[in-house]
């Protein structure tokens, strides 16, 4: 078997030229553009392409953004009076505080401080209530994005055995809600995790978020699972490559996520939906 490539950034594109219409048609009707504000501390580099990466997909769609470019030394009462400005901002729909935040901050207050109506990256600890009550308000974007990218499969979840290898606050917990939500039966494998080969084995539907470049072998694959690949690693010769063997599990999997290309834009694509989402709550749609 030859599995079918999940592509990402086709879908997201498309989904950026549906919200890019959409944008266009409330402009047209008088409201204002959804607004992101995007928070970076530091100089972390990688964060850096990614806020770009971000930015962009924001002017495509025609979003108003704005980029709060803190140094690493803030406080973290400058932080929290930044995050109270853009919450009683009424130019912001969105609040993306990008991560991770240099260790002398405390991220969950930061990421608490968030009103929850404007918290895109859906991280609040209300917005993750709402999904593990099935009453979802703003998804977090990763596993949001993956769930699509799950239905353009058109494979049937419910009742699939999903597994999901690493337990993340913003990857793997929510993901595990999500997939329980589609009525999958769920396995959530750590490194505590025994026999994970086995595990992985008994998998229809793979999700992989651990950032270890190439971990999970492609003979571990059941053939026909589908295979969706979090990981985004840089090796030394300045490559990105996944956590999974993608080589030999395009050889057993159904459909894959390559890397890049795959689960990386449509993050994006969720944060742009979630924005929109945002705007409209605001204005009481
Ligand atoms: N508050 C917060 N929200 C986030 O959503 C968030 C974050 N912090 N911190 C960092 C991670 C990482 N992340 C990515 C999004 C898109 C790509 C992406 O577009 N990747 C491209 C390639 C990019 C490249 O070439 O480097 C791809 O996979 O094809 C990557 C990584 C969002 N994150
Ligand atoms: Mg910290």
């Amino acid at each position: 078997m030859n599995a079918q490539l999940l592509d990402g950034k086709a879908i997201a594109a498309s989904i950026r030229a549906e919200l890019k219409q959409q944008v266009a048609q409330q402009l047209a009707s008088g409201a204002a553009p959804p607004g992101l504000a995007v928070v970076l501390v530091g100089d972390h580099p990688a964060s850096q392409v990614y806020v770009r990466n971000k930015r962009t997909a924001c002017a495509e769609v025609g979003f108003y953004s704005q980029l709060h470019e803190l140094p690493p030394t803030v406080t973290p009462d400058q932080l929290l009076a930044l995050i109270d400005q853009l919450n009683a901002d009424p130019r912001i729909h969105g609040i993306l505080v990008q991560l991770p935040l240099p260790d002398a901050i405390d991220t969950e207050a930061v990421l608490e401080r968030i009103d929850p109506a404007k918290d895109v990256d859906g991280f609040h600890p209300y917005n993750i209530g709402r999904l593990a009550l099935r009453l979802p308000a703003l998804r977090p974007c990763t596993p949001k994005g993956v769930m699509t990218l799950l239905e353009r499969t058109g494979q049937t979840l419910a009742g699939c055995d999903a597994v999901i290898v690493g337990q993340s606050n913003i990857v793997g917990r929510p993901m595990a809600l999500e997939l329980l939500a589609a009525r999958c039966t769920i396995t959530v494998c750590h490194s505590r995790t025994r026999d994970l080969a086995a595990k992985v084995a008994a998998a229809d539907v793979l999700v992989v978020a651990i950032g270890r470049a190439e971990f999970i072998p492609g003979a571990w694959i059941k053939p026909g699972a589908i295979v969706i690949d979090v990981g985004m690693n840089r090796t030394v010769d300045g490559k990105l490559t996944g956590d999974v063997d993608f080589s030999a599990a395009v050889e057993r999997a159904s459909w894959i996520t390559p890397v890049p290309g795959g689960v990386g834009p449509m993050t994006i694509a969720s944060l742009l939906e979630n924005t929109l989402q945002a705007a409209g709550m605001r204005a009481g749609k």
